[in-house]
Order: C-alpha cells, then sequence, then structure tokens
C-alpha cells in the first residue's frame, strides 16, 4: 500500500493503493511506519511522498466512512510528516484531493507537474476536509481563497495553486527525478518556516467581509446544503481560534456533518453515480465487455431548439456535424441560433471566439437527408409524432450506412415502435436528452428489445464524450424520467382543481428542495408538450380528449392544462403559461389572476368545492406517486437498480442530492410508511392507478427490518 525505498540519502514513499491512491487503513498505516522509519535512519536526509499510478491521492477512503475508524487517523499521520526535521516534500500528479491534499500541506514542500489539480471537495460528500484542512489551507493561501476552495469543492489546476501560495514548484518531465533533485536543494535547511501550523492564517485582518461574502454566496448558490455553510465556519474559526484549538473546533463540526442525513445521501449519490455507468444488459452484454462504434461524424435531424441544442454538444467536442431541416427557413433559423449560444458562451468566457469559429466550421446544414449516407451515428431530434419518427427512421433505414447507430430523440414513445420502422432494429436506440440540451447534464439512453450491446455502448461512450450523465433504461412509453413525472403533473393538476394554485405547489415543492417546483417546470418545458403527449397518447387509442372528457383509461382526468394550452398560454416561451413572465422567453414567472380565475372557475365547472391543501399533503401527492411508478419501474426491469432513478432525477429535474433522489428519500422516510400514505390515497383516489401501490413496494414495506437500497432488486422476483 505504501513501497518505501531509499535512493541515495533519500527515503521515498510511495503511495500504492489503486485505482486512485485512496487514503484507506494500509495506506495511512504505511505513510506512519514510512516517516517513522525515515526519521530513524540517520543515512535520510529528506523525504519524498509520491503516488503510483495515475494520480497523487483522492483522499480519504470513502467506503471507509460508515465503518468504525481503524488503524492511524490521518491528522496523526500527517502531524508526523510535519514534525519530521528531515524536509519532507509531497511530489504531486494526476489529483490531489481531500485527504490527500491534506497530507501535501503537512509536507514542508509541495511540487507538481503542470496537468495535477489540488482541491478539497468534501463539501460535495456533505463533509469537510477534517484532518486539519479547514485549519491549514488558509496558513498557505488566503483565507478568501481557502474559503472559495473549501465551500465549492472545486479543482484548482497546478498554475494557479502555484499562484495560490499552495504549490513551490511546478516541474516539467519526470515527477520523481524533479522532486529528488528539489529533494537536494532543500537538504539541511531548517524545517521550522515550513511547518503551516505556526503559520498565520493569511488576510485575517479581512475576516469579517470575506466570510460574509462567502457566506451570501454559498446561501445563494448552494441552496439548502448544510455542508458548505460549516465549511465556513471552520475556515473562519482557523483565523479566530489558536491553531490547536482551530482542530478541535473542526473536529467538532467534522463529526456533526459526518452524522447527518446529507452525508449519508451525498456519499450514497457519490457511487450511485458511478455504479450508473456501469451498465448491462439482460443478454449479459456490459460496459465491461462491449466496445462501442468509433464515432466520427455525425448527424441531427431537426433544428428546433432540441436539435440546436444537441448539436450544440456535439460541436463543443469536435465532432463535425450535418444538421438537417426540412426547408430552409427552419435551417437558417437553427443555425442562427445555435450562432447566438455560442456567442452567449464567449460572451461569458466559456470559450473562446477561435473556439466558437471552429465549432461553427464544423456544422453542415442541409435539407438533404441524403447527405447522412456516411455519419457513423445521427440523432432525430424531431417533435413527438409517432408517425413522422416512424418515417424518418424508414429513410435512414435505406439512406445510413450498415454500421451507423440510428438515435432517437423521443421522450415517451417506445423505441420499439421506432426501430420497427426500420430493417435494422439493432441499430436504433433512444438518446433522450434533456432542455435545454447543451445545458442539462442527463442523458437517458433507451434500449429496445432488438437493440444491440454494440449501439448501448455507442451511446453510453457518447454520452461521456459530450459530458452527460448517462444512464441506461429499457424502453416502454415514457421511460424512467418522463414516465414517473408525468405522475406529478398528473396530480399537480388535480390538487388544482381541488384547492390549490400554482405557487402553493411550487413553494413546497421548492421548501422541500426542488430548484424549481412542477408548475415552473411545466412552464419551462412547454406546456404544448404535455398537450401533444397526452393528445398523441389519446388518438393512438381512437380517442378525442375534449373540455368534457373527465375519466381516460378510466382515470381521472383533469383538463385544466388543456385548458391552458387552449388560452396560447405555453409556458415560458409565450410569456406566460401557470405564471405570467416579463416577457416571452422571460425568466421572472408571477402569479396571474387569469389563472387564478381559470383554475376557480374550472373546479366550479367541474362542481368542486375547493379546499385548503396542506403542505404534507402537497408534498406527498406530488412525490408518492412517482416513487410509487419508481418501484414499478425496478420490478419491470426498466430501470436496472434504484441508484440509475435518482440519477436521473438529479440531473433530470434537479432533485436535491443532498436527499439523495427519491428512491433514497423514500428509504429515508421508510418503506413501510411511504406505502401506507400510498395505500391512504388509493383509498380515496381509487380513479388514479398512479395510486395502486406497487407490489415491489408492498414486499419491501412488509419485510420484519428496513430492507438497505442495495438489496431492493432481490425482493424484485420474490414470491413474498
Ligand atoms: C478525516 C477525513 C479526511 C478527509 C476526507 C476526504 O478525503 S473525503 C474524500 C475526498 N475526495 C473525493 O471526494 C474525491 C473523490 N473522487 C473523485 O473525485 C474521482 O474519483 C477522481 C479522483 C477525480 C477520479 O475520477 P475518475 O473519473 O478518473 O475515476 P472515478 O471517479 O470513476 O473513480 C475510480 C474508482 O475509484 C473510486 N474512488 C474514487 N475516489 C475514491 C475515494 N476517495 N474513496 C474510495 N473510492 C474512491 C470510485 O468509486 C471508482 O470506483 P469504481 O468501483 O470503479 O466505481
Amino acid at each position: 500500500m505504501v513501497d518505501y525505498r531509499t535512493q541515495g540519502q533519500i527515503a521515498i514513499l510511495e503511495v500504492n493503493n489503486p485505482p486512485v491512491n485512496a487514503l484507506s487503513i494500509h495506506v495511512r498505516k504505511g505513510l506512519d511506519d514510512g516517516i517513522s522509519r525515515a526519521v530513524r535512519d540517520p543515512s535520510v536526509k529528506a523525504v519524498i511522498v509520491i503516488g503510483k499510478g495515475r494520480t497523487f491521492s483522492s483522499g480519504a477512503d470513502i467506503k471507509e466512512f460508515n465503518k468504525p475508524q481503524e488503524g492511524p487517523r490521518l491528522t496523526m499521520v500527517g502531524k508526523k510528516l510535519e514534525e519530521s526535521d528531515k524536509p519532507v516534500v509531497a511530489a504531486i500528479h494526476g489529483t490531489c484531493l481531500g485527504g490527500g491534499l491534506e497530507i501535501a500541506l503537512f509536507c514542508h514542500y509541495r511540487i507538481a507537474v503542470k496537468s495535477a489539480r489540488v482541491g478539497f471537495p468534501e463539501v460535495l460528500l456533505g463533509i469537510l476536509p477534517g484532518a486539519a484542512g479547514t485549519q491549514r489551507l488558509p496558513r498557505v493561501t488566503d483565507v478568501a481563497v481557502a474559503m472559495e476552495m473549501i465551500s465549492t469543492g472545486k479543482h484548482v489546476p497546478a498554475p494557479k495553486a502555484l499562484e495560490y501560495g499552495i504549490l513551490d514548484k511546478i516541474v516539467q518531465g519526470d515527477l520523481l527525478e524533479e522532486a529528488v533533485k528539489f529533494a537536494k536543494s532543500v537538504m539541511g535547511k531548517p524545517v521550522q518556516p515550513c511547518r503551516l501550523s505556526d503559520q498565520p492564517v493569511k488576510g485575517a485582518d479581512r475576516l469579517v467581509q470575506v466570510f460574509d461574502a462567502a457566506m451570501r454566496q454559498v446561501k445563494q448558490r448552494q441552496r439548502g446544503f448544510m455542508a458548505p455553510v460549516v465549511c465556513l465556519k471552520a475556515v473562519r474559526s482557523a483565523a479566530e481560534l489558536p491553531y490547536n484549538e482551530g482542530l478541535l473546533r473542526e473536529n467538532t463540526l467534522f463529526t456533526e456533518l459526518m452524522s447527518s442525513s446529507q452525508c449519508a445521501a451525498l456519499r450514497y449519490a457519490f457511487f450511485a453515480e458511478r455504479a450508473a455507468q456501469r451498465w448491462q444488459l439482460p443478454s449479459g452484454a456490459s460496459a465491461a465487455n462491449t466496445k462501442p462504434v468509433p464515432v466520427k461524424s455525425t448527424g441531427v435531424i431537426g433544428a428546433g431548439t432540441m436539435g440546436q441544442g444537441i448539436a450544440i454538444c456535439l460541436l463543443r467536442v469536435d465532432y463535425p456535424v450535418i444538421l438537417v431541416e426540412q426547408n430552409q427557413k427552419l435551417l437558417d433559423k437553427g443555425v442562427e441560433m445555435i450562432q447566438l449560444a455560442f456567442k452567449d458562451a464567449v460572451r461569458r468566457k466559456l470559450m473562446t471566439e477561435d473556439a466558437m469559429r471552429h465549432c461553427m466550421s464544423n456544422i453542415s446544414p442541409t435539407v438533404d437527408m441524403q447527405q447522412l449516407a456516411n455519419v457513423d451515428l445521427v440523432i432525430e431530434a424531431v417533435y413527438e409524432n409517432v408517425a413522422l419518427k416512424q418515417d424518418i427512421f424508414r429513410k435512414l433505414d435505406v439512406i445510413c450506412k450498415p454500421s451507423a447507430v440510428l438515435c432517437t430523440n423521443t421522450s415517451t414513445i417506445s423505441i420499439d415502435i421506432i426501430a420497427s420502422a426500420t430493417k435494422r432494429p439493432g441499430s436504433v436506440v433512444g438518446t433522450h436528452f434533456f432542455a435545454p440540451a447543451h445545458i442539462m447534464r442527463l442523458l437517458e439512453n433507451v434500449y429496445s428489445k432488438d437493440t444491440s450491446a454494440q449501439a448501448v455502448a455507442t451511446v453510453m461512450d457518447l454520452g461521456k464524450k459530450i459530458g452527460k450523465v448517462s444512464v441506461l433504461v429499457k424502453t416502454c412509453h415514457g421511460f424512467v424520467a418522463n414516465r414517473m413525472f408525468h405522475h406529478q403533473g398528473q396530480e399537480a393538476a388535480l390538487m388544482l382543481e381541488e384547492g390549490a394554485l400554482p405557487e402553493h405547489i411550487d413553494k413546497v415543492m421548492e421548501d422541500f428542495g426542488m430548484s424549481i417546483g412542477p408548475m415552473k417546470v411545466s412552464d419551462l418545458s412547454g406546456v404544448d408538450i404535455g398537450w401533444r403527449i397526452r393528445h398523441e397518447v389519446a388518438k393512438m387509442e381512437g380517442v378525442e380528449l375534449t373540455s368534457q372528457t373527465r375519466f381516460f383509461r378510466g382515470e381521472r382526468y383533469c383538463t385544466l392544462p388543456d385548458k391552458l394550452y387552449e388560452l396560447g398560454r405555453l409556458g415560458r416561451k409565450t410569456g406566460k403559461g401557470w405564471y405570467r413572465y416579463e416577457k416571452p422567453g422571460g425568466r421572472v414567472a408571477m402569479v396571474d389572476d387569469e389563472v387564478t380565475n381559470l383554475i376557480k372557475k374550472h373546479s366550479a365547472e367541474m362542481g368542486i368545492e375547493r379546499r385548503g391543501i396542506s403542505t404534507q399533503e402537497i408534498q406527498e401527492r406530488i412525490l408518492y406517486p412517482a416513487i410509487n411508478e419508481g418501484f414499478r419501474i425496478l420490478e419491470e426491469g426498466v430501470a436496472a437498480k434504484p441508484e440509475d432513478i435518482d440519477v436521473i432525477w438529479w440531473y433530470g429535474f434537479s432533485f436535491p442530492r443532498y436527499m439523495g433522489g427519491p428512491m433514497f428519500h423514500a428509504s429515508q422516510v421508510g418503506l413501510s410508511k411511504v406505502y401506507e400514505r400510498i395505500c391512504y390515497y388509493h383509498q380515496n383516489f381509487p380513479y388514479s392507478s398512479h395510486w395502486v401501490p406497487s407490489d415491489l413496494l408492498r414486499k419491501l414495506a412488509s419485510a420484519p427490518s428496513p430492507v438497505p437500497i442495495s438489496q431492493w432488486m432481490s425482493y424484485s422476483q420474490s414470491k413474498l
């Protein structure tokens, strides 16, 4: 775990714990033993701490967090490194994060290669750097920088870290050779001035202003997260208390955070996100045994809002894009909008003018689908209409080369239906982007009964390359995201006719932690989207939905969203939806009397006596149908594991990560309680099938003791 060797008068402690040199018990022990040995050995005059493999260290071993602490504590190991009279040099490459950076800050010197990054990402796990990081960073760099780094968790590139004073030198060439040279240059020099515990906090005279400004920012940007606030308090204590007292304060705050439910949720999120990348098909094909099709050229069909966003994603990472539209006017408009989005990115310093020009030079706009003959991958992004999509895929089948992967950006239509229009259903796969496609990180990749493993591997790989978080799901109507979200929309509309108003529902859900409530989401995504989907489904079933419709598919149906659509209130884009906006495309949602009156009139027409709806009821009626559907999705194997559903909700619907996602949230509330409430609503609302309790939920709720989320799937086939 830590290899000890000497090179002349230098002892080298090489951390060797693949893949990322986490500071597990054996590493801490190895470092502890190594430094003691080096200090004892009179022939050793300097020490180097270095990481083997791809990185210096990714920090404490997160897998050890919920186990009893064994072996030497990181702070104790660090103290030994600092107290050594022989200079200790940290030689950094890859990432030097969390406990890894704390170890480096205990060393007397830090050198790094230019590509290295340092940071304290603990805050993202709901904790703080608890091995003296909050006390030592503001002693090596300015307290404002320390507050920013520790409260955001951002990685800092080596050149910036040098500027901040965190690094002493950036080296070129072989890191170990350079570290040896550096160690020789400091051999024999007194280490006292390099012991950070003896240094004053930098910028302590500006503490109050810096702290207040940082706190304002944290409250604005990380609303609801506990850890950033506590991180700032810990750094503040570095400036207010002597070093050893500051350490005690840090420890108290660390313990508080470590035992919080937010920390448990964020730790779960860390592993869930990584687990989602390890996809597996029922055939056994998986990320580990399937190679993607090499993609060098791409096509996008549809230059509307989604097509534009998808094209931007591809162009940004250097894929040439053939952009196809049905007529020149729409095509020109689409290209213009793409250019505008890039210009905006340049204005916001997210890209250079040169990079923008390069991206734009990679688009080939055309109204001729034949131009797609040689692309490796094509993404259809036209509006949600089965016949239209099938027609496009019929054409693609004829036009595209046999190896091409044919993707559809449908948000609801089963991939089986779209693929059936081709003679190569194995090449057809869903790539469900979320609007705005160039901003939202989620990519819901969808396989059909025929999709080949290679097509799946290709879109999962594409997702990674374009910076998305990809989750693989099996096809069904609405997939995971919209199938779960759909019930929220239904239930919200029903609560509106029973007595709630859009602003009440949104406030409750925003107070719960959602970044925006469901009514604002509907305005953002477009009231017409839901309308089109509902009416398309009805049409497929030979039903016409009208203002008189009370039941559809045997379910209670609320016509309020349809009435809103008929008034042309399509959401933000028209400046009016469930709210009024300052202008079409505006962002400031204002309560609109026209909507309030529409809702009240609708209730009266329905003969419903409006009533006050409690916060608890709003929360449960918005969340629990989605959770219930989540369990059905697991039962049917549409999602392979609860973690995948939660990942979809963080990135697709901004579900607060510190609550872990709807499935994790359900586990925290207690499945028996969630089940009981779903049964209660089922009794009260028998005409809404989303309240029929899932069988898997029933089985888990009746287990004699709470079943850990990692074992839920073992209950899906059980006969209990
Ligand atoms: C007293 C307490 C003191 C200190 C507290 C801490 O130090 S808390 C830990 C702080 N560090 C982090 O939060 C870093 C977490 N890791 C990362 O950000 C990335 O993993 C990293 C290092 C940037 C590498 O990214 P990359 O994309 O290259 O790899 P990936 O994320 O897929 O990770 C590879 C596998 O390593 C596992 N892993 C990563 N970091 C840790 C860790 N700190 N502890 C345990 N395991 C870690 C990760 O889960 C992956 O495993 P796999 O089984 O392949 O999914």
